[in-house]
């Protein structure tokens, strides 16, 4: 172990010559300002002093690379994305946390995984989901309206929009319900399981390399071993992990009774049957028997889903509620657009094709999600040599160079943030909020940059083969929820206290002053 590290070190040299920030710790790097809490204005620092491709300090002087360049970004999501995997880590805890769905699998085991997915992530099936989606969102506005109560009230709006981000998910991905939403629904431990998983995994951090290494012993043999040791985060861990499975089993053995009850039983869950899981269970299903999904990895798919979709979602909709509450003119403009759009076509909720057509709508989406792409950066490691080019010279103490030797084992992170706001590819508003720039041609740089994301000339949902599976879903549910809450209610400020963003894994709003009760985000609402 000590061997690889050292030979690692000296393999490492060309990255020295890599303009970055100083260490501030020989243990521990720059991980303390990556991480803290004032962590995106570090990220937004060091891209702004060094540059597109930074080198970072980590663990014992490891040197990492921070990096915002398209050309590399391309090279590490696409081009080379068999070297540039996540790490073992990564893919293990996911696995013994979350089970065997699509953050615990790479290689040829992930591909089959995303080809067996494609479908119910498909424009023809979101098309169904958007009834639903109006529903839970019509569920929200009535507890608003009994909050407001025909007035204006400053309310903690954050708090409202996770409630809905994860029932839109419990109901949309596995046709189960969290009452969430239900002013007098009791707490729910598959809820607040889903809700501890990221502060659970970052507890763990500590524990990387030990657990990296023993990872592949039974399930069993590593629980017994765990629960000896006196450690309460590892005991923690393993009720967050055993809460997941109980519930994603409970919901998964009663679709799969309703199932084999036939198709009219099916469809007589709380989604119609239209849930991703549904769906995907009851292709499955039809499926000849070599190409059926295993149950376990169908279970894991579920707490994937509830995983990955909930806190990103509710963050992306507190920011753009945020925006919208400090922007009235454009607030305002996105109203009328609605408005004009339901009367248009007639009714009081817009189906799919009204949804994608409203083009401020887009523009205030694909705006938010730019500037402000609820997960910042993503790691991979080199599991290989390579050379990682550039789309223009680094300048190092050695003069200006157009690659680096990049040797295995490097951590190499992609600066998600970093790249959606580069001037040379946005301009020199790129740090702006304008909506309206969606509405014009885009500038020639923003195209010929390749930014090798799926949205938008941006990362925010990633590319490559682990690209955000759930993007569509994901869009539909942000435009349909702001295409109610914005017709319905006026948001403003809140005129008493001052919300400051700070990183928690996702960058969430607090209260200037009292950071220490936790994320939340007043804001005046008020009704029409
Ligand atoms: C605004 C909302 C969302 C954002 C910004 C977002 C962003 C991302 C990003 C950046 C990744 C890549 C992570 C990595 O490779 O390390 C990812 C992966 C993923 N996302 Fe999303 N996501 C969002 C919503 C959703 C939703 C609603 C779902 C499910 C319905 C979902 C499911 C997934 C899954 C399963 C993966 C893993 C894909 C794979 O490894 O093949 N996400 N997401």
């Amino acid at each position: 172990m000590l061997f690889s590290f050292v030979s690692r070190r000296a393999k490492q040299a060309p990255l020295w010559d890599i303009p970055g920030p100083p260490s501030v710790s020989f243990v521990t790097g720059n991980f303390s300002q990556m991480f803290d809490a004032g962590a995106t204005r570090f990220h937004e620092y060091i891209k702004e002093t060094y540059g597109r491709v930074v080198r970072i300090h980590g663990i014992f002087g490891d040197n990492q690379l921070f990096i915002s360049d398209p050309v590399a970004c391309t090279t590490i999501l696409l081009k080379e994305q068999d070297i540039f995997e996540q790490s073992e880590w990564f893919i293990e805890i996911n696995r013994h946390g979350l089970g065997l769905g699509l953050l615990a699998t790479l290689g040829a085991h992930h591909q089959k995984q995303r080809k067996q997915l494609r479908s119910v992530f498909s424009a023809k099936h979101m098309r169904s989901m958007v009834p639903l989606f109006h529903r839970i969102t019509h569920q929200l506005c009535d507890i608003l309206q009994t909050e407001v109560d025909g007035d204006r009230k400053e309310l903690d709006l954050l708090e409202r929009l996770s409630s809905l981000a994860l029932e839109l998910i419990a109901q949309g991905g596995l046709g189960c319900t969290f009452n969430s939403l239900d002013p007098h629904g009791k707490e729910n431990e598959f809820r607040e399981a889903i809700k501890e998983f990221v502060p659970t995994l970052s507890s763990l951090v500590m524990f990387q390399a030990i657990f990296t290494r023993i990872s592949k012993w039974p399930p069993r043999l590593l629980r017994f071993g765990a629960k000896l040791l006196p450690i309460a985060m590892l005991h923690n861990a393993i009720r967050v992990a055993d809460v997941l499975h109980k519930h994603t089993k409970m919901v998964f053995d009663h679709k799969k009774a309703l199932l084999e009850m036939g198709e009219e039983e099916f469809s007589h869950q709380l989604s119609e049957g239209k849930d991703i899981i549904s769906v995907l269970m009851k292709s499955n299903d039809d499926a000849a028997e070599e190409n059926r999904i295993p149950d376990e990895e169908i279970m894991g798919q579920m707490s994937t889903f509830m995983f990955a979709a909930t806190d990103t979602t509710s963050t992306a909709l507190s920011r753009i509620m945020f925006m919208l509450s400090r922007h009235p003119e454009a607030q305002e403009k996105l109203r009328q657009e609605l408005n004009a759009a339901v009367e248009r076509f007639g009714g009081s909720d817009l189906g799919y094709d009204e949804l994608l057509e409203l083009p401020y709508l887009d523009a205030v989406c694909r705006e938010t999600l730019r500037l402000f792409p609820p997960l910042t950066f993503v790691s991979r490691i080199a599991r290989a040599d390579t050379t990682l080019p550039f789309s223009q010279p680094v300048q190092t103490a050695h003069g200006a160079i157009s690659s680096v030797f990049v040797p295995r084992g490097t951590t190499v992170i992609v600066d998600i943030a970093g790249t959606n706001r580069d001037p040379l590819i946005w301009g020199p508003d790129a740090a702006e909020w304008r909506p309206e720039r969606w509405l014009a041609p885009l500038p020639a740089s923003v195209s010929e940059a390749h930014v090798p994301g799926v949205y938008a000339h941006t990362l925010t949902f990633l590319g490559g083969s682990h690209a955000c599976i759930g993007f569509k879903f994901s869009q539909l549910e942000m435009k349909t929820v702001l295409s109610q809450l914005v017709r319905v209610f006026r948001f403003s400020p809140s005129t008493t206290t001052e919300v400051v963003w700070l990183f928690r894994g996702f960058t969430t709003p607090s209260v200037k002053g009292s950071t220490a009760v936790g994320p939340q985000m007043p804001v005046v609402v008020e009704t029409i």
